[in-house]
């Protein structure tokens, strides 16, 4: 055991945190452990109906101890004293205002239960103002300082979120001394950081969120951002000019993270990066190649050499960074804002009657209610799926636009909404699903059309994330939209993995995250081929979507015109 080098990766999704001990030498998994946020899971702090998704730091700190400890007690102490490094992801963007010690503002006296003090998840659109508010202004600047975020800001990303809460809320604004992405917060925290302006920032997330590139030399002027409002004057100088890539160490772990959480005091802790970034390095991606973590929603990654990109721009994508996956190679980053959220959201509606009406029973007891429900809620989707399957493809079917959280690439827009047509009286359950999904599928299209059609090829799909993990219905769908193979990787939790390798890289055991990925890279334990049959009929009801996508996006603009009037 002595010998053992370990290393540990931690992801946080939208709505757990995993961690996992790895064997740096072959990527095996010593232990795993998932911890949901109760918090989050209780609701608090959000209101859907206005699209406000927040999360309490209390919640990534809980997550973070349970999720480590919980894997050192499946691989004992021994594992532990051989772990050698830590690399963290998380969702994106998703920053949160920190006073001069770094310490998210919810963690303050005074700003304890304040929504706006807490980290703003990437799905929360309390921003679309702001956002257009960031487009129409930077058409007035004779550099374009959109060009790397697809020429498009969203209401997913830093500035717009920042702007919105500095405007709404005068308390945070007054003790705002900076703010910060979660992804460089956790490795600030395990490290000991108490001087936000010592912080390390990623150039993942600085760089597709926050308007960073090399090419400006840091972050856009102050004159852009106070320009645009007097609230935003001086921030620049509040946040960073530096970035670092993954595989540049963040420091060490503090003595006290060292004993919390019963490490060795040399464990190495790696700069951030997002979910999808270092899960398209745990699942092995290769140039031009889409890697897919379909989940919540989709984040769609694609690594080119730097060399090859020479002056491309890709337009309406979430943005191309050097370095933001692979140090050397431009990092695109695409992705759909809902995905599995979209048959999540089917499933509730149709579970109305049991989640409110069951426990009014008077046949059934609340305790056998529960578990029905519970049993019923895992159900539901498999066995849509399986239903789904068996109709045909062709045919008068309901058609889908998938943009039920608006839509992210290609071209952002948040305001958009999904829509269901072609609806008769035989309209059921597993035909309304099945276009649900085929409209996500069809989303995905979309996305490698922009990548193609902008000069960029894409010659593979790898799928990772719970989707392609849980649904070969929805997988064998998506090879036979996108007429290409889709091959799945063998690790579970992927982005874990890929934190994992970059645990490895900071510490020393590999030189270049290259050379951790083949090492520690698991391969792939499954392969949908498109089914040459349905090329013509997808290929049709592809250019019915993108009709109907023209006509739900006409009604949306005309219905915002007439609200304005
Ligand atoms: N059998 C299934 N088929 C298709 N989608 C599923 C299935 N089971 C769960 N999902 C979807 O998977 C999504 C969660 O994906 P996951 O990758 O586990 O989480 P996250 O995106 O938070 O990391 C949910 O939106 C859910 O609707
Ligand atoms: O958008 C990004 C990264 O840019 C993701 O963090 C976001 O899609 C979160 O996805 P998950 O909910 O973790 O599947």
């Amino acid at each position: 055991m002595s010998k053992s080098q370990f290393v540990i990766g931690v992801d946080y999704g939208s709505d757990s945190v995993r961690s996992v001990i790895v064997n740096a030498l072959n990527g095996e998994e010593i232990a795993s452990s998932v911890y949901e946020y109760p918090r989050w899971r209780d609701g608090l702090f959000c209101q859907p109906a206005v699209n406000q998704f927040r999360q309490h730091p209390q919640d990534y700190i809980d997550g973070l101890e349970a999720t480590i400890k919980d894997c050192i007690a499946q691989a004992g102490t021994a594992a532990a004293a051989a772990v050698k490094g830590i690399s963290i992801d998380t969702t994106g963007s998703t920053p949160v205002a920190v006073d001069r010690s770094g310490t998210p503002l919810a963690l303050t006296p005074g700003f304890e239960n304040n929504p706006n003090a807490m980290f703003v998840l990437w799905k929360d659109h309390t921003a679309v103002k702001e956002a257009a508010e960031i487009n129409a202004h930077a058409a007035l600047f004779d550099t374009n300082y959109l060009q790397y975020v697809g020429g498009i800001y969203s209401s997913e990303w830093f500035w717009a979120k920042l702007l919105h809460v500095l405007r709404i809320d005068e308390k945070v604004r007054d003790a705002a001394a900076s703010w910060v992405e979660h992804c460089d917060w956790v490795p600030f925290l395990l490290t000991g950081g108490n001087d936000v302006t010592t912080m390390k920032r990623g150039r993942c997330s600085a760089g597709h969120k926050a308007l960073w590139a090399e090419e400006f030399g840091g972050l856009p002027p102050d004159d852009f951002f106070s320009s645009l409002d007097p609230v935003l004057k001086g921030f620049t100088h509040k946040l960073f000019k530096d970035t670092y890539t993954a595989d540049v160490a963040a420091g060490t772990i503090s003595a006290e993270w060292a004993q919390r959480l019963g490490l060795s005091t040399d464990v190495v802790v790696g700069t951030g990066a997002f979910d999808a970034h270092m899960g398209a390095v745990g699942g092995q991606i290769e140039p031009y190649h889409l890697s897919k973590v379909m989940g919540t929603s989709t984040c769609d990654i694609l690594v080119a050499p730097a060399a090859e990109m020479q002056d491309k721009l890709v337009h309406g994508i979430c943005g191309q960074v050097n370095g933001s996956v692979i140090p050397g190679m431009t990092g695109l980053e695409a992705g759909q804002s809902a995905f599995g959220d979209t048959y999540a959201w089917f499933k509730n509606i149709i579970s109305w009657p049991v989640n409110n009406l069951l426990s009014q029973s008077k046949v059934i007891d609340a305790a056998t209610a529960a578990a029905l429900k519970a049993e019923l809620s895992e159900l539901i989707i498999p066995e849509l799926s399986r239903q789904a399957a068996l109709l045909p493809v062709d045919g008068p079917n309901e058609l889908a636009v998938d943009w039920f959280n608006g839509r992210r690439t290609p071209d952002a827009n948040q305001e958009l909404k999904g829509a269901i047509t072609g609806l008769s009286l035989g309209s059921d359950a597993p035909r309304v699903f099945r276009a649900l999904a085929e409209a996500t599928c069809f989303g995905a299209k979309s996305i490698v059309e922009r990548f193609i059609s902008e000069g960029i090829p894409v010659k593979g799909i790898i799928g990772i994330g719970g989707v392609a993990k849980k649904s070969p219905f929805v997988m064998q769908m998506m090879a036979d939209v996108l007429d290409m193979p889709i091959r799945i990787h063998q690790f579970k939790h992927t982005c874990a993995l890929g934190a994992a390798m970059f645990a490895a890289v900071v510490a020393g055991i590999y030189p270049t995250i290259e050379e951790a990925m083949q090492a520690m890279g698991r391969g792939f334990d499954e392969q949908y081929h498109p089914n040459a049959d349905l090329k013509d009929i997808y290929s049709k009801r592809y250019n019915q979507y993108k009709n109907l996508g023209e006509f739900v996006a006409g009604q949306v603009s005309k219905t915002a015109e007439l609200q304005n009037i």
